[in-house]
C-alpha cells in the first residue's frame, strides 16, 4: 500500500516497548516458589529498588535491611532463602565480610557491585554455601529489563541458584557470563576509562562557561547525543561514579594512555601535520574494520529518534 516497511517496524517496536513497560502491572511468572525470604542489604537505594520491585513482581517475599535496620538483621536473615547486597561499593566488601558471615547455610548470598573481584572473593570467604556475583549494565531508570544486560560472576554451587538465572531471563534480560577478573579488566575501559572521560568533558564544559542553549542551538543530532550522554552522568550520583573510578586502581593505566595519545594528537594538530591526521584516521577506520560501518547503521537510527524527539 505504499506504506514504508521502517514505518511499520517502529510502531510495531513502539508497542513491544509498551507492551515490555506494562509486564510490570501484571507481574511475571515465579521460579523458585519455596525459597523462603529475600533480603537485600540496601534495598532503600536505586538499584536494590529496582530489584525489589521485580522480585515482588514475580512472588517473592522481600525484606530490605538498609543502614539503620540492622538490629533486626538476626531475624531477617534467618528464614532467608537469598541475601542479596547493593550497597555503596566503598563500604560494600567490609559489610559482606563483617556482617554476613552467619546465614543459613543453604542460603543464596549474592551482590549487584559495578566491581566484581574483590566482592566476590569477599562473598566466598564469608559464606561458605551458594555464592553469585551479578553486574547489571543499566541504572535504575530502564524501565523494563527487556533485553538489558546483566553479567553473572558464578561464585559457589551454581546448581543452587540456577532457577535465578532462569528467573532473570523470564524478566527479559540477557545473562553474559564471566570470570571476575575479566569482567573487572573489561570494565577499566567500558567504566572507568569512560565515566572518566565523560566527567572531564562535563568539566571542561563547565570551566569554560559554555552556553548549553547555544550548544543545543547549533549542535547536529550526534552532537546533542554526546551532550546527553555527558549532561546524563551529572544527573546521577557522584559517589557511585567516584566509587567506580577510584575503585579500580589499574584503570589509571588507561586513563594515562589515553592522556599520552590526547597529548600526541594534539602535537600533530599543532604542527599543522593533516597527512598524519589523515593516515592516523585511516589506520584507527582500518582497525574499527566491519564494525565502523556497523556502527553508523545503528546510530542513524538513533539519531532518527532523537530527531524525532526535538521540540523545536
Ligand atoms: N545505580 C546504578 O546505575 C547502578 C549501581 N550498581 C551497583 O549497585 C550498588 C548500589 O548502587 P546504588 O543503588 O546506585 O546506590 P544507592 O546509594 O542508591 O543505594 C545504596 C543503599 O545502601 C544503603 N546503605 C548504605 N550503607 C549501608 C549499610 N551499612 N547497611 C545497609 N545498607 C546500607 C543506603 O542507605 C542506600 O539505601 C553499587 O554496588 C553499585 O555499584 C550497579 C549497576 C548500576
Ligand atoms: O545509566 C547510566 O548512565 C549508567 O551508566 C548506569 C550504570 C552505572 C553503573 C553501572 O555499574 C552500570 C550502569
Amino acid at each position: 500500500m505504499g506504506i514504508a516497511p521502517q514505518l511499520i517496524e517502529d510502531i510495531l517496536r513502539r508497542l513491544m516497548r509498551e507492551s515490555y513497560l506494562n509486564e510490570k502491572d501484571v507481574g511475571f511468572k515465579q521460579i523458585k516458589t519455596d525459597l523462603g525470604s529475600v533480603v537485600i542489604v540496601g534495598g532503600k537505594g536505586q538499584l536494590g529498588g529496582l530489584f525489589q520491585q521485580m522480585l515482588k513482581l514475580s512472588g517473592y517475599q522481600v525484606n530490605i535491611l538498609d543502614k539503620d535496620d540492622w538490629q533486626q538483621a538476626d531475624s531477617l536473615f534467618s528464614d532467608a532463602g537469598m541475601v542479596l547486597v547493593t550497597v555503596p561499593i566503598a563500604i560494600t566488601c567490609e559489610l559482606i565480610r563483617e556482617k554476613l558471615t552467619k546465614l543459613p547455610k543453604d542460603c543464596i548470598l549474592a551482590d549487584l557491585t559495578s566491581i566484581k573481584t574483590e566482592p566476590v572473593k569477599a562473598m566466598l570467604e564469608a559464606h561458605s554455601g551458594p555464592v553469585v556475583g551479578f553486574h547489571p549494565m543499566f541504572g535504575p531508570d530502564v524501565g523494563s529489563l527487556a533485553k538489558q544486560v546483566i553479567v553473572v560472576c558464578h561464585g559457589r554451587s551454581p546448581e543452587k541458584y540456577q532457577w535465578l538465572l532462569e528467573q532473570i531471563a523470564i524478566w527479559g534480560a540477557r545473562i553474559v557470563e564471566a570470570e571476575p577478573e575479566r569482567h573487572d579488566n573489561a570494565m577499566q575501559l567500558v567504566q572507568a576509562m569512560r565515566h572518566f572521560s565523560t566527567f572531564v568533558y562535563g568539566l571542561n564544559l563547565c570551566k569554560e562557561e559554555a552556553d548549553i542553549e547555544t550548544l543545543l542551538q547549533f549542535s547536529s543530532p550526534i552532537y546533542r547525543l554526546e551532550l546527553a550522554m555527558v549532561g546524563r552522568l551529572f544527573a546521577q550520583s557522584p559517589e557511585l561514579y567516584a566509587d567506580i573510578i577510584f575503585a579500580q586502581q589499574d584503570s589509571q593505566h588507561a586513563i594515562s594512555d589515553y592522556l599520552d595519545n590526547y597529548r600526541e594528537a594534539l602535537a600533530l594538530l599543532k604542527r599543522g601535520d593533516r597527512n598524519e591526521f589523515i593516515k592516523q584516521f585511516e589506520t584507527v577506520a582500518k582497525w574499527f574494520g566491519d564494525f565502523a560501518p556497523q556502527f553508523q547503521r545503528e546510530s542513524r537510527l538513533m539519531l532518527q529518534s532523537v530527531n524525532d524527539m526535538k521540540i523545536n
